[in-house]
C-alpha cells in the first residue's frame, strides 16, 4: 500500500447518518446504511428522536452508580459464561491479546429482568425500571435499522424483527454497560489493552459513548466472517455523547454471505500524559433469537441456530476467562 493509501485509511471518516424524520426519509436513509454497511461495517447515527441525549446521560448517570457499588455487592450478580449475563472485572482475555480487558462490565437480558441476572432492586431503586425503558428504546431503533438490512438481503421488512424478539424466552440481545477503570498514572505494557482487538458476534452493536472519553478504533478490511486476521491500520472512532455507534457483527456477516462487514475494534489504555481517567461506554448486541436459523440468502455458509452461533462465539471470546 501506498504512504498516500495508508493515511487515507487512519484518517478515513466513519459515515454519518442523521435519523431525522426517518418515516419520511427511509429510502434515502436506506442507502446510506446499506452503502455503510458494504463499505465501512462502521457508521454513526446522529439525531434520532430516541434515545434523546437526556435519557442517554440518564443512562451513563445510573451506569456510573452502579460501578461506583463496592465490588463485593456487584460480584452477587457475577458473569455467565453459558448465559452471557452478569457483572465481571478485568477477566475477559480477548484470542488477540492474551491479557485481560482493563475494565469492568454488566451484562443483562431484556426477558430476564427481575431474576438472579439482574441486581437486586434495593441497591439503586431505579435501575432496573431506567435500563428496560433504555433497551426498549435502543431496540426499536434497532429494528428500525435491522429492517432495511432485512429489505436488501430479500427477505420480509419484518424479517429481523421477528427473530430478534426480546419478550420470548429464547431471546439473546444483551445491554453491556461498560467502565474502564481509572488507571491514572499506571504505564500497562502495549500488550494490555481497556479492550483488546475483536469483532462482535452479534447482528448489530448500537454502541453509546461519552464525549471526551475517546479510545474506540476500528479496522478496516475484512472479507469473510470467519477470518480472524487484523491489518494495523486503525482508524479512532470520536467519542460523542447522543450519537450512535452502529457496528456490524459476525452474525450479520454471515447471514448476508459476507456482504455487510464486521469489524475489528479496539479501546486503547491510554498512557502516561494522556487522559487516563474513567471512560464509560454502554453496548446494545442485537443478537438473534436462540431457535431462530441463520442461514444467508446465497447458503455460503451451512445453516446454524442462533443458540449455536452465540455459544461457539463465547467460548472463543470468554475461553481463558479469569475468575
Ligand atoms: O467501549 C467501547 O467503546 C467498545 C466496547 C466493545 O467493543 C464491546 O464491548 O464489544
Ligand atoms: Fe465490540
Amino acid at each position: 500500500m501506498t504512504v498516500n493509501a495508508e493515511i487515507a485509511m487512519k484518517d478515513r471518516k466513519i459515515p454519518k447518518i442523521s435519523m431525522h424524520g426517518f418515516a419520511e426519509r427511509k429510502d434515502q436513509i436506506a442507502k446510506e446504511i446499506i452503502h455503510a454497511a458494504e463499505n465501512s461495517g462502521f457508521f454513526i447515527l446522529e439525531n434520532q428522536e430516541s434515545p434523546s441525549v437526556a435519557e442517554i446521560e440518564e443512562m451513563f448517570a445510573l451506569s456510573e452508580r452502579f460501578f461506583d457499588l463496592p465490588e463485593a455487592t456487584k460480584a452477587r450478580t457475577p458473569f455467565a459464561k453459558t448465559e452471557n449475563t452478569g457483572w465481571e472485572t478485568c477477566s475477559q482475555i480477548r484470542p488477540s491479546t492474551g491479557s485481560p480487558d482493563q475494565k469492568e462490565s454488566i451484562q443483562l437480558q431484556y426477558h430476564r429482568r427481575g431474576d438472579r441476572t439482574w441486581p437486586e432492586d434495593p441497591l439503586i431503586p431505579e435501575f432496573q425500571q431506567t435500563v428496560a425503558e433504555f433497551m426498549e428504546k435502543t431496540h426499536s431503533l434497532s429494528m428500525n435499522i435491522l429492517s432495511v438490512f432485512a429489505l436488501a438481503l430479500g427477505f420480509p421488512e419484518d424479517f429481523f424483527v421477528k427473530s430478534h424478539d426480546v419478550n420470548k424466552s429464547e431471546a439473546q440481545s444483551t445491554i453491556r454497560l461498560l467502565h474502564y477503570h481509572d488507571i491514572t498514572g499506571t504505564q500497562f505494557p502495549s500488550s494490555y489493552w481497556r479492550a483488546g482487538a475483536h469483532t462482535d458476534y452479534d447482528c448489530l452493536t448500537m454502541l453509546f459513548q461519552k464525549t471526551g472519553e475517546d479510545g474506540l478504533e476500528i479496522c478496516p478490511g475484512r472479507e469473510a466472517h470467519t477470518s480472524f486476521g487484523t491489518g494495523d491500520l486503525w482508524t479512532p472512532v470520536k467519542a460523542r455523547t447522543g450519537e450512535v455507534v452502529c457496528n456490524i457483527g459476525d452474525m450479520l456477516m454471515a447471514w448476508s454471505d459476507d456482504r455487510f462487514k464486521s469489524l475489528y475494534h479496539r479501546v486503547r489504555c491510554p498512557g502516561i500524559g494522556e487522559k487516563q481517567s474513567s471512560r464509560y461506554s454502554i453496548a446494545y448486541f442485537n443478537q438473534a433469537n436462540k431457535d431462530v436459523e441463520i442461514k444467508g440468502p446465497l447458503g455460503k455458509y451451512p445453516a446454524m441456530t442462533a443458540h449455536k452461533y452465540i455459544l461457539d462465539a463465547t467460548k472463543r471470546n470468554y475461553g481463558e476467562l479469569r475468575r
